[in-house]
């Protein structure tokens, strides 16, 4: 593979990074806060005093002691006694069993129907989100304590039964709690990264999404079971609670209330247990749901869709060429009818490398996302095919999919550290990788994921093994990532942009283990990258991307030494190391104007109102034609006149680059 002359890599600045405490420690930091600790020491003495009362209870708790009634507390009746003499403290116990147990029934009922809904709509979005949506808005407009009522009145005091359908009820403003969560979940790069290596979609929502859910599924427990306890108690208080003379805490504060003037003492027992009880719950949720670290912005998210059926395709017909991949006349759009990539074409020969360049939003991610069937929600390939080895990726079903990711295709993000989940080890993302992706023991994994870690140059793989995402470095984590990458054998790599985010000397490292592992393996790649010196450093063919379309394409050295679109030669002139076809002054220079929107695309050439060679016949659409040098392909009428000659024909200080660049000053 011929060179670029200057091929170092541009500097780009890490962003900071954080040690980032695992959830688990954080949740436990929660229920170190003092309101916690309150909450649960509580529950905890009232949930074993209730459920052993009747182990220590001195009196039975319908036992009419003989002691005076309405009595208050005693050595022999510490609490007090009721109208009949029973013993207080025997009756609130006995009855807190009840109370407890039914109100956490109503929580894991609640729980039960709401976070399977939640990990289903999120999953699938679209028409089962909107169809789940639909369906609990009615069941939130139905008025709760009317239904417990009816319920009453036809099964009678069931207060099992009650608190199950209790427990459906809330679940459905559970489900929206949850929902919105779990969406923000879904879109994590980690989550992409999951699908690529193979895990079906269920699996992802419960590995990877669940987990997530922890703290707020353990809140909104609190919340109901407080919910649940004050519906029953207010139940009993109107006469639907257990038959007399069964004791409840409802029951008893009725009871008590009868007696508020004669003996006031009798509602201080239960209410405080009662109200010490729910403040118990509702402290350890409000410690739980105290400030949290933030969900990272957004990351790019996926898209399973083409093949999902949204979208209507024609059969399309394989190529006749021998490359690997061929993508052909690829449109990817919104499902409102915007375009955002139009009419790509490109073909990469087995075990060669394609670069895929421009400037930010040129559409270079969701080319690279739609070989791999990952486009965002609401996006998808709306004509084309994407041609691996026979099969037309764009036209798979998500099941096939499924085969494909991380067997054949594998996915480098830009981002390592939001690839890798932090709730897990990078043994068991690696292992398990390594399992689900080559069939074998999780012994035989174990050794796998070592040997991947050593080819990717950790020199200390034990180590890295038993380590959490956040406890490596983000040239680690690439390396990680980049084993991740490589634990189904993968024939095709396409990598986003895999060192913008790292420092420089990682950078090269990085690059220089790509080429290593391509080089070794034979394998295919496509790798997306702002940085011309990449693409000199690292790649065969080159594909210039401007407003989403290809406006130059060919190989590496012909298009860098010798480009032929004016975009193509802006670039290298705003690129520190290849400034010397742009200016000769010196100094950097930029491109004035901004890449349009998709909607605002003009139909004549995209790039004329950014261009200083533009003409009147520039404002018709452009077709892409051959190069002047003869290899590749360009979008440019003018691209004879303006075309730059190899330095080897002319040195470019006697050719100044014919760019639109403005002098930076
Ligand atoms: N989920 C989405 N919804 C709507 N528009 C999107 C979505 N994702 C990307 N786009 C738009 O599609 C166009 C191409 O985006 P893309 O991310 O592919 O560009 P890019 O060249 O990869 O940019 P960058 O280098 O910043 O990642 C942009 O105009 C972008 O705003």
């Amino acid at each position: 593979m011929t060179r670029h002359p200057d091929s170092t890599v541009a500097i780009a600045t890490a962003p900071p990074r954080t040690a980032r405490p695992s959830r688990w420690r954080a949740i436990r930091q929660s229920l170190a806060k003092p309101g916690a600790i309150f909450g649960i020491s509580w529950l905890l003495l009232v949930v074993i005093a209730s459920f052993t009362a009747s182990l220590w209870a001195p009196y039975g708790p319908n036992d009419q002691t003989g002691s005076a009634p309405l009595a208050g507390p005693s050595a022999a009746h510490w609490l007090g006694t009721d109208d009949l003499g029973r013993d207080m403290l025997t009756r609130i116990f006995t009855a807190g069993a009840d109370a407890i147990s039914t109100s956490a029934l109503a929580a894991v009922v609640a729980l039960s129907v709401a976070i399977p809904l939640a990990l289903w709509a999120a999953a699938r979005g679209g028409r089962t989100e909107t169809l789940i949506n639909r369906v609990t808005e009615i069941a939130m407009s139905i008025p709760v304590i009317i239904v417990m009522l009816t319920v009453v009145g036809i099964v009678g005091t069931n207060l099992p039964l009650i608190m199950i359908i209790l427990g459906v009820l809330i679940a459905t403003g559970m489900y929206r709690v949850l929902l919105g969560q779990a969406k923000s979940l879904q879109s994590q790069l980690y989550v992409d990264a999951a699908f690529v290596d193979g895990l079906t979609t269920p699996r992802v929502s419960v590995r990877h999404v669940l987990p997530g859910l922890t703290t707020t599924i353990m809140v909104q427990f609190a919340l109901v079971f407080s919910i649940g306890l004050a519906i029953q108690t207010g139940l009993a208080f109107i006469g639907f609670g257990p038959p007399v003379p069964a004791p409840s805490w409802g029951g008893m504060i009725q009871n008590a209330s009868t007696h508020i003037y004669d003996a006031p003492w009798l509602m201080v027992p239960t209410g405080v247990v009662l109200i010490l009880t729910v403040l118990a719950a509702n402290s350890i949720g409000d410690a739980l749901s105290g400030p949290r670290e933030k969900a990272p912005a957004r990351p790019r998210a996926r898209r399973r869709a083409a093949a999902n059926g949204t979208v209507s395709r024609p059969v399309a017909v394989p190529p006749a060429s021998d490359s690997a991949l061929v993508v052909q006349s690829l449109h990817i759009g919104l499902d409102d009818g915007t375009t955002l990539v139009s009419d790509v074409s490109f073909a990469v020969g087995s075990g060669r490398v394609l670069g895929l360049v421009g400037e930010s939003g040129c559409g270079k991610t969701l080319t690279s996302l739609s070989l791999i069937g990952l486009l965002p929600d609401a996006v998808s390939t709306t004509s084309g095919s994407i041609w691996w080895k026979g099969t037309d990726i764009a036209a798979l079903s998500e099941a096939e999919l499924f085969r494909v990711r991380g067997r054949e295709i594998a996915f480098i993000a830009q981002e390592p550290m939001r690839a890798l989940d932090p709730m897990f080890s990078i043994a068991t993302q690696l292992q398990g990788a390594v399992q689900r992706l080559r069939g074998v023991s999780a012994r035989a994994a174990k050794t796998v994921a070592t040997e991947l870690l050593e080819q990717v140059g950790i020199v200390d793989a034990p180590r890295v093994l038993r380590s959490y995402p956040h406890e490596i470095s983000g040239g680690m984590a690439q390396r990680v990532a980049i084993a991740l990458a490589l634990a189904g054998r993968p024939q095709l790599l396409i990598a986003d942009e895999p060192t913008t985010s790292l420092d420089v000397t990682v950078q090269a490292e990085i690059l220089s283990l790509l080429r290593q592992i391509i080089a070794d393996e034979g394998m295919t790649m496509v790798m997306v990258t702002h940085d011309l010196g990449v693409v000199a450093d690292i790649c065969d063919e080159v594909a210039v991307m401007y407003a989403g379309q290809i406006v130059e394409s060919g190989p590496v050295e012909s298009v860098l030494l010798a480009p032929a679109h004016p975009y193509t030669q802006a670039l290298l002139g705003a690129d520190p190391h290849a400034r010397e076809h742009a200016d000769n002054s010196g100094r950097l220079v930029s491109i004035p104007g901004q890449v349009p929107q998709p909607r605002d695309w003009p139909t004549s050439c995209r790039f004329a109102q950014r261009c200083d060679f533009a003409t009147t016949a520039c404002s018709v659409p452009v077709p892409l034609t051959g190069r002047p040098t003869g290899q590749g392909l360009t979008r440019c009428i003018r691209a004879e006149d303006l075309f730059l000659r190899p330095s080897s024909e002319a040195p470019p200080a006697a050719q100044p680059a014919p760019t639109t660049a403005q002098v930076d000053a």
